[in-house]
């Protein structure tokens, strides 16, 4: 379509940005102090844009990132972001293009074995192969009535509100700790506690000052953190403030209860809004009256599309109970088509070995993306159509071996 598509330049960032902008529905116009900001996240290399007469229209970019998979493993992934098309070229295959080519690199230059995103819209990806990989929920509780018991802290351990510098040097020491128990999340870098905490500003965003409370155990070691906003409301003398989490991780479930205790015991407080929550989250079964959670939104969160289904499928664990089973992956743009032997071993651990030997299931590669986390069940997808089973019983054994006690939660949006 006569569209030159490229890799950015350091003098392309502004007219990238105003394409961001435009395709977001934001003010197009982008501050020379902007441009400076996101200029620190983003990796140029890694940067799409797509060009009609010398105006950006469409834009593509993706970070290296780290997801924790069960069983712990870190593993090498294409973080997919600022996918945009200027209404006046949407539909003509531009997004498709610029994900052709970033799947392509991630697979065949940079060797990572998974990608993911966050869908603006739930339709858009599954034909490249993603599959809805973690979910969330949103609680908004009306503390008076929540019938919150008193429970005193463990033995020794504390909550200290901290100064946005404290936080930049323990909160990525409670996020390594939070991060390796939780299948689902990335890695955070320094710019982003830098944001979080306010040392950098992006002009484009308001910026609240958020508090912060610092869980620490016995041992003084620092397992959990809650950043929040309370805004100050009266009705006549009686106070009705509402309390905002923006961010509460843990490496405990001490600590974790500890600080939704904390957050729902605010004097003034009268509202929480829990922020983005993992389905199973222990916060509705922490107060007297759990309906008092009252689910504001649940929805898909991060999504998964495997790009080497060997390190994938070998990488995580199942749960420890021996057994075999030949998956036949589908995958149109080839990046995971393939059939696997998966040898589950008595420890959980796994070896995925190519094979020709009949499947036991067949499964597009966004339905292993939508199992791979441990997130979906396989029956279920099996009822929806979405995986056939060949072998009777496999789906059942498949079930067994991919789910997860407690479910992948990405608390990030990126
Ligand atoms: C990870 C992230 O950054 S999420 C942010 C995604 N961006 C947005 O939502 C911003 C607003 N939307 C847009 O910028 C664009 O519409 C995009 C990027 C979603 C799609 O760009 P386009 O260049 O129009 O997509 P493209 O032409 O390659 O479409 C490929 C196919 O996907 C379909 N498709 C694309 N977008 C959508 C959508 N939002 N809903 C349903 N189907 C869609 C197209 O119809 C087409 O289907 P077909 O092959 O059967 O004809």
């Amino acid at each position: 379509m006569g569209l030159d598509v490229r890799t950015l330049e350091a003098a392309d960032l502004p007219e990238w940005l105003r394409a961001v902008n435009t395709g977001f529905l934001r003010a197009p116009t982008v501050s020379d102090e902007e441009v400076e900001v996101r200029r620190q996240e983003i990796d140029l290399s890694r940067t799409q844009g797509a060009y009609d007469a010398g105006r950006c229209v469409a834009t593509f970019r993706s970070m290296p990132r780290e997801v924790t998979v069960p069983g712990g493993a870190l593993l090498d992934t294409d973080a997919i972001t600022n996918v945009t098309v200027t209404a006046t070229h949407r539909r003509r295959g531009l997004a498709t293009r610029l994900m052709a080519n970033d799947l392509r690199a991630a697979k065949e230059e940079r060797g990572e074995a998974l990608a993911i995103l966050i869908a603006a819209e739930y339709p858009i990806y599954g034909r490249f192969g993603f599959g809805p990989a973690t979910s969330y929920t949103e609680w908004f509780v009306e503390v008076p009535r929540a019938q919150l018991r008193p429970v005193p802290l463990p033995e020794g351990a504390r909550i200290d509100l901290a100064e946005p510098a404290e936080v930049r040097k323990v909160g990525p020491e409670v996020h390594e700790r939070f991060r390796r128990r939780t299948p689902g999340a990335i890695n955070r870098t320094e710019l982003w506690w830098q944001l979080e905490t306010g040392e950098i500003r992006n002009p484009a965003q308001g910026w609240t000052e958020p508090m912060f409370a610092v869980y620490r155990d016995a041992t003084g070691q620092a397992t959990g953190l809650a950043t929040y906003t309370v805004e100050e409301k009266w009705h006549g003398m009686y106070p009705e403030c509402p309390l905002s989490v923006r961010g509460l991780i843990a490496a405990t479930p001490e600590a974790e209860a500890a600080l939704w205790r904390f957050l729902l015991s605010v004097d003034w407080v009268s509202t929480v809004k829990a922020g983005i929550r993992a389905p199973d989250d222990l916060l509705p079964d922490l107060l007297g009256d759990p309906r008092c959670a009252k689910v504001d939104t649940t929805a898909d969160l991060m999504w998964v599309r495997v790009l080497d289904p060997k390190r994938a499928l070998e990488a995580r664990t199942y749960a420890p109970v021996p057994g075999a089973l030949v998956l036949d992956i589908q995958d149109p743009l080839g990046h995971a088509a393939g059939r696997y032997r998966l040898e589950v071993a008595a420890d959980g651990t796994a070896q995925a070995v190519p094979t020709t030997a009949s499947p036991d299931l067949t499964l597009p590669v966004a339905s292993l993306g939508a199992l791979y986390l441990g997130n979906e069940s396989v029956l279920r997808l099996a009822a929806l159509g979405r995986l056939a089973e060949e072998t009777p019983g496999a789906a059942i054994l498949a079930d067994a071996l991919f789910r997860t006690p407690r479910r992948p939660w990405c608390p990030d949006i990126f």
